[in-house]
């Protein structure tokens, strides 16, 4: 089957990117090009709408997706929950480094400031210092100071001839560290992006700021549903065990304990798993804010997951950082990542236990 996408701002420098995107891509065709003269009634009969137009019309867009039942995927900077990627690496450096401000540049013409690349930046660096607090930003009452996001300035530049720059500064005592992201051809730098999304979205329930959270969400509501129905389960078991306690029959006392007991190790069973769901999550967190979990660019199956060629090509790297740092819990995460990425599910939870119980060891006893 194909997938028929309707592109709002198909007519723009991002959007004729995407129109190249999906023409190349099997499986998918462009169904409809909207541009400023458009009307939005041309999404119906898209499967999949993307929008790349401006802050001021992009929500327009999704309402009319949403109404008419098609997913959205929003290339547009500027709204509250712009998807554009970081390109700023963080980690341990950042308690060494307290002050970190944003500087981007863009042409002139860009209509929404600061970019949606900064704000999510710094939203994710306010994230990774969740335990350490809001950087430290001397006299940012004074408008030349930036517009704070999270707690960390940024500052734009729009200039003729820039296409999209962004440095971000880490600074300490007596020194900082620059990490500098320049586009400098559109097409090849946002391609691959655009397909990865392109390939989410279609599965994607809820709003999805990035990737993976949806598949998280299912997990926690398949989670959630069994330790209700199990809980619901030993408050029945527990009233027929207590009858079969009080029978004074040594049968009945004994399938009375076992009425209890059994139910008491699933509880027991199911609670580990949320401990290892809650622990993944946040070291998959910290590592995701670092810029550290694998980056790689592999195909995709429809499912979102990698493709096996490409899953198992990428083994021997995350195979040999274990093997050379086998007390390092992020190798070890890595690993895991790139087993379940490959659909071992076994190896790759073996793995992520491995990261969290390394993990607890490297920590301050408190
Ligand atoms: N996430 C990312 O990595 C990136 C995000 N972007 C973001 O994508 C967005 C578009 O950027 P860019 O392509 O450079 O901008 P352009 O100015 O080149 O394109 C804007 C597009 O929006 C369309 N448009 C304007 N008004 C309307 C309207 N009322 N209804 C429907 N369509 C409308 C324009 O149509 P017309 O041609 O008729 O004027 C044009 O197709 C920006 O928010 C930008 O920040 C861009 C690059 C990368
Ligand atoms: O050209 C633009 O406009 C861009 N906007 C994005 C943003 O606002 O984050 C970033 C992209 O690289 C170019």
């Amino acid at each position: 089957m194909t997938t028929r996408v309707a592109i709002v701002g198909g007519t723009g420098k991002l959007g004729g990117v995407i129109r190249e995107v999906v023409e190349a891509e099997e499986g998918y065709e462009v169904f409809a090009v909207l541009g400023s003269r458009s009307d939005l009634a041309e999404l119906d009969g898209a499967d999949l709408v993307i929008d790349a137009s401006t802050p001021a019309v992009s929500i327009d867009v999704v309402r009319a997706a949403i109404e008419r039942g098609i997913n959205v995927l929003v290339g547009t900077s500027g709204g509250r929950t712009s998807a554009s990627p970081s390109s700023c690496a963080r980690g341990r450096c950042r308690s060494l480094l307290p002050s970190i401000e944003i500087v981007e540049a863009h042409r002139e013409t860009k209509v929404d400031s600061p970019s949606g690349t900064a704000v999510r930046t710094a939203e994710l660096i306010a994230a990774a210092r969740e335990e350490i607090g809001p950087v430290q930003s001397p006299h940012v009452d004074q408008r030349a100071r930036g517009q704070q996001v999270a707690s960390v300035p940024i500052h734009s530049l729009r200039r003729p001839g820039v296409i999209a720059r962004q440095e971000t500064v880490l600074s300490g005592a007596g020194e900082s560290l620059s990490i500098v992201h320049d586009t400098i051809d559109p097409t090849t730098a946002y391609a691959p992006g655009i397909r990865i999304a392109i390939a989410a979205a279609l599965e994607a329930r809820g709003v999805v700021v990035g990737r993976r959270r949806h598949q998280r969400m299912k997990t926690r509501i398949a989670v959630g549903l069994m330790t209700v129905l199990l809980l619901l389960y030993i408050v029945l078991a527990g009233q027929r065990s207590v009858v079969l306690l009080a029978s004074g029959d040594g049968v009945g006392i004994a399938m009375g304990v076992a009425l209890i007991v059994l139910p008491l190790i699933a509880l027991w069973a199911i609670g580990r798993e949320l401990w290892f769901g809650v622990r993944a999550q946040k070291l998959g967190e910290i590592l995701d804010a670092e810029g550290a979990l694998p980056h790689e660019e592999v195909a995709l199956r429809p499912s979102g997951r990698a493709t096996r060629d490409d899953a198992d090509a990428l083994f021997p790297a995350y195979r040999a950082d274990v093997e050379q740092h086998p007390g390092d819990w992020r190798a070890w995460y890595r690993l895991g990542v790139a087993y379940d990425a490959s659909g071992d599910r076994r190896r790759a939870r073996e793995a992520v236990r491995t990261a969290i119980a390394l993990e607890k060891s490297d920590r301050p006893a408190a």
